[in-house]
């Protein structure tokens, strides 16, 4: 991406262009341990909803995870600035609020990522929480149209049509792509499937870009 003007200086239509009045974000390279980090943050996840442990040792637990908190609040930074959400090369970009998924295509043809339902995913019956899904299908629509070429833009709708009971701890795959555009408008459709290409969930968007200026 473009992003300076010929004096050196990020021009505020080049800022708009390219981020739709977003944050201007750029790819953080953290040191080795940052993704080892995440990924046991992930499976702390897993166990915090998933124990029946007594309360002894859910006294340590908490002492340690009190220490922990108390070890990396120093370190809070802004967004933006944050390391997490900005590390392409893992899972969820290294965000614990992203699905732990890996982008497998990235161009204006469409996006495409795979990954797992994780057990802290569990709605009931073995399955994802239904709420889980949009969070997905959100953020490969926001990738999608950034794939395209177009500035990173907001979801003014977004609609799921759920059709099998989505699975956790099986390897899927989300595929995302630009159906047409209008404008400021950017009409968006995605398909969640298993490896076998089972349809478990598709959705369409509407993606606005932002005016200059709009918050
Ligand atoms: C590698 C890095 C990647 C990084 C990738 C990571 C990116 C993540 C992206 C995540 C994206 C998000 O989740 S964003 C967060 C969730 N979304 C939001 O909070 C959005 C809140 N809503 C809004 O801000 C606003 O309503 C907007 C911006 C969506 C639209 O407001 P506006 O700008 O005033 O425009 P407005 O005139 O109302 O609408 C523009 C046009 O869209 C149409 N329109 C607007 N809303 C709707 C609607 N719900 N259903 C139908 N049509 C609609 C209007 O009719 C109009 O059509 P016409 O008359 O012109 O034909």
């Amino acid at each position: 991406m473009s992003e300076q003007a010929t004096n050196g200086q990020t021009s505020v239509d080049e800022e708009y262009e390219h981020h739709g009045g977003f944050p201007k974000f750029t790819a953080a390279t953290p040191g080795p341990n940052f993704g080892p980090f995440i990924e046991a943050m992930r499976t702390l996840q897993d166990l915090a909803v998933s124990i029946d442990a007594p309360d002894d040792v859910l006294a340590e637990a908490r002492a340690q995870a009190e220490a922990l908190a108390a070890l990396l609040a120093p370190y809070e930074a802004k967004e933006g600035e944050a390391t997490g959400g900005r590390v392409i090369g893992l899972p969820g970009r290294g965000s614990l609020l992203m699905l732990p998924w890996m982008i497998e295509k990235f161009d204006a043809e469409g996006v495409r990522s795979r990954g797992v339902f994780r057990r802290y995913h569990l709605g009931g019956n073995a399955a994802a929480h239904g709420g889980v899904l949009p969070l997905l299908f959100d953020d490969i629509f926001g990738m999608t149209v950034h794939a395209a070429g177009r500035p990173i833009s907001r979801t003014a709708y977004l609609h799921i049509n759920y059709r099998k009971v989505t699975p956790l701890n099986v390897p899927l795959v989300i595929e995302g792509r630009v159906d047409r555009v209008e404008g400021r408008k950017a009409f968006v459709s995605a398909r969640l499937t298993d490896e076998a290409g089972t349809l478990l969930a598709d959705s369409d968007a509407l993606m606005v870009q932002l005016l200059p200026g709009q918050q």
